[in-house]
């Protein structure tokens, strides 16, 4: 394959994501506060950790990013806890934050590091000095880069907001997550008539080559963002000193007054460079000599361009056309009827009919599977919404620039990769490039790439994928997140035959079983071996029955479990005697740190975990993709390193006491009235004296565990390793590690 010897990754390996010391963490767009204590008790370890547990709403100050950025770093050598507040001084739930943690110190429970380092300054100033007044819309503090400015009188006209640039505006005091959305950018060398004056003003009056202007649609503000923060600094002292004065045209070419308040700098390609997307592969010069191809698609005599394409809230701005099969941008797939075979469309052309199949020919070398190719012809200030192409398209999709550069943009969550693409580069994207995060192109005029502002010329790109016929329709399977979700909402069988049974038999349930206090022997073993200060996610933690067995251990439990009559018994007396005298029920037993969850959606941070055990869970999941988002949400929460034990119910039993006739079971439980009481038997048959009710249950066969881990795939850079199995006492057991993945994993 001589096509991959010149193929580059795009970045260099990653140093630790999570490491504290680390200031281009893609975990944080903004300038991070650290925290760093030290000798935490029990309770203010899991005080830290259940106050880190996101918002139920997006933070009003910090958009999207929020605290849901923060992040707790264990170093257990030194038994210390970092942690990471996204922007402490200015948002309203980081401060909240820090107000609890403060109180906490108050009260002798955290210590600051002594050894002198930086994260000890930054911790006691953000700890010991009073923080600033909360921010209100119009008041803000001032922290690096953002300046608020009470000034402007101008509006500009909705119809030429062309697109969102989140990435200039992460930042947005008092916009509630909806404007945020809402918040659109223009860009001013694009607008014309009445904004002409605009441009002209502000062109002249910041001497600015380029320069960006974002107006939320519904507030009176507006946004600059410029190239640097030497040029925020130059504007602002220019506004303050009543150097930038809007002119007599300015102010009558706008009808309302709008308020800037923020100014910032263009997001550089540089500030993600650190950040890996694996299966992201970009190959330089891949063509050399572009020039036919562009010149075909660019000269008035290429007449093949799709007309006004439908897309979601309007019509496709850029010109496209598309061969073999026509992408819908409705919904992100093939539209099907429009297939070469019927004469409607044209093929991908092969060996020199166009002047452009010099290109496709040299991509069938590498990549013999491609059937589709959609052109995109952008003028500088047009983009391409974020999207990931549907899954009625294989892997990898490639893309290759003729003519202008542009950055194109890569979002997962919180996470921005910019990729700067040039004249002739291929972009192959596939794994979790292709599937877990959306890439998009900002409408702007310019970029900034290392510093320097690039500008945008017209520009086409070659885009081709494996269109997946409906014949051959089955993909592998891939967790994409959106098709994911539709799969996983909790079917009746389980609300009834899972939530209600637990919340009706709960009381018994404890008494009978808890009270016993027999824990499944592999759990307890590894629990035993889990290092000290760990914290362990008990996901579906019932009871809280292992609870005492995680805190024995010197680590700190966090449970969460889908009923709440099961959740209310946690910590109550009653749990396993054995344990019982070992551990000091204040520790715990007065605020069992549990939450009521459903196991496909954890409410614990990611990569926060040391540890998880799920017992007696997996067993109630009834179709294999709730299965395998069960082990993906475990995943997700633990640390690169951390272990999780799984176990279910097997099919295979021994002796008498319990047989499995089928994989798909309701098992009875038996319960005494009096355990009944204001609670309803309507579920339950009556049998003599005991109310039964069916609890639903998947049993496992050999094998069958360990396939659902292999499915689980990549989330967050991270996968399983299995590190043992096998079947015990009647169950199943799986353990497996979180390891993380190397961009070369993927490429
Ligand atoms: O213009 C590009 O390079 C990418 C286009 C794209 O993402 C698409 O057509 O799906
Ligand atoms: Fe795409």
């Amino acid at each position: 394959m001589a096509e991959h010897r010149s193929i580059t990754l795009l970045a260099p390996p990653p140093s630790p994501p999570y490491s504290p010391m680390n200031p281009h963490s893609p975990y944080s767009t903004t300038s991070p506060t650290y925290i760093s204590v030290q000798k935490l008790s029990a309770v203010d370890h899991l005080e830290i950790f259940l106050l880190s547990l996101p918002p139920s709403a997006p933070c009003s100050c910090c958009g999207e990013s929020s605290v849901e950025e923060l992040k707790i770093f264990h170093k257990k050598n030194n038994k210390s806890v970092v942690i990471e507040l996204p922007h402490a001084m200015n948002c309203v739930n980081c401060r909240a934050i820090c107000d609890r943690l403060k109180e906490v110190k108050s009260a002798g429970g955290l210590e600051g590091r002594t050894d002198g380092s930086p994260l000890k300054w930054r911790y006691l100033a953000s700890m010991t000095q009073a923080l600033p007044p909360a921010p209100t819309t119009t008041t803000t503090s001032n922290p690096p880069h953002f300046f608020n400015l009470p000034w402007s009188k101008f509006n500009l006209l909705p119809k030429f907001i062309a697109s969102l640039v989140p990435t200039n505006v992460i930042q947005l005091k008092g916009l509630t997550g909806q404007a945020y959305n809402a918040l659109s950018a223009c860009d001013v060398t694009t607008f014309s008539g009445e904004l002409t004056g605009l441009k002209r003003s502000l062109k002249i009056l910041l001497q600015l080559p380029f320069y960006q202007v974002f107006v939320p649609q519904r507030l009176d503000k507006v946004f600059l963002a410029l190239p640097n923060i030497q040029e925020c600094e130059r504007v602002k002292k220019m506004i303050d000193d009543g150097v930038l004065k809007l002119n007599d045209e300015l102010e009558s070419s706008f009808v309302r007054e709008r308020e800037i308040i923020e100014i910032k700098a263009m997001e550089d390609t540089e500030s993600t460079k650190d950040v890996v997307i694996p299966g992201l592969t970009v190959v330089r010069k891949y063509v050399e000599d572009t020039s036919t191809a562009f010149n075909y698609f660019t000269s008035p005599s290429c007449t093949a361009w799709f007309s006004q394409q439908r897309k979601r809230g309007g019509v496709v701005s850029r010109k496209v056309i598309h061969y073999g099969y026509v992408f819908d941008y409705v919904t992100n797939d093939i539209l099907r009827e429009y297939q070469q075979e019927d004469g409607v469309l044209e093929g991908l052309p092969e060996n020199d009919q166009t002047p452009w199949s010099y290109v496709t020919d040299k991509i069938r070398n590498t990549y013999p599977d491609i059937n589709q190719c959609t052109v995109n012809s952008y003028l500088p200030g047009q983009g391409i919404g974020h999207h990931v192409d549907a899954t009625g398209f294989g892997e990898p999709l490639i893309s290759v620039s003729l003519g202008g550069s542009i950055v194109m943009e890569f979002r997962k969550g919180p996470f921005r990769k910019f990729v700067f693409l040039e004249d002739g580069d291929l972009m192959s994207l596939e794994g979790a490039a292709r599937w877990e995060w959306s890439h998009g192109i900002n409408s702007r005029m310019t970029d900034l790439v290392n510093n320097k502002i690039v500008k945008r010329e017209r520009r086409v790109s070659l885009t081709y994928r494996i269109a997946v016929t409906k014949e051959k329709e089955v993909m592998p399977f891939r967790p994409y997140v959106a098709k994911v979700e539709d799969a996983v909402k909790t079917p009746v069988v389980e609300l009834e035959g899972v939530r209600e049974f637990y919340n009706k038999v709960a009381e018994q349930w404890h008494h009978t079983r808890s009270k016993r206090g027999i824990l499944w022997p592999r759990c307890v073993e590894f629990l035993n071996g889990l290092e000290p200060y760990s914290i362990v996610a008990d996901v579906g933690c019932g009871d809280g029955k292992y609870l005492p067995a995680i805190f024995k251990n010197g680590c700190f439990g966090v449970g969460c479990d889908i009923s709440v009559e099961l959740l209310k018994l946690c910590g109550k007396s009653g749990g396993p005697d054995v344990m019982q005298q070992e551990y000091d029920k204040t520790s715990w037993a007065e605020r069992p740190e549990v939450a009521a969850a459903d196991c496909l959606r954890l409410p614990l941070r990611t990569s926060s975990c040391d540890a998880a055990i799920c017992i007696a869970v997996m067993h109630h999941l009834s179709t294999l993709p709730r299965r395998v988002k069960c082990l993906t949400e475990i995943l997700r929460i633990l640390r690169v390193g951390g272990r999780a034990d799984v176990q279910a119910w097997a099919l295979e039993q021994e002796g008498g006491k319990r047989r499995f006739d089928d994989q798909e079971v309701y098992v009875p439980f038996k319960v005494q009235p009096k355990y009944l009481e204001g609670k309803g038997s309507e579920l339950g048959e009556d049998d003599g004296d005991l109310i039964s009710f069916d609890r639903y249950c998947h049993v496992y066969t050999e094998g069958e565990l360990e396939k659902v881990v292999e499915d689980v795939g990549i989330v967050d850079g991270k996968r399983w390793e299995v590190e043992g199995k096998g079947w015990d006492a009647g169950n199943w057991w799986v353990r497996i590690r979180c390891v993380e993945v190397k961009a070369k994993d993927c490429s």
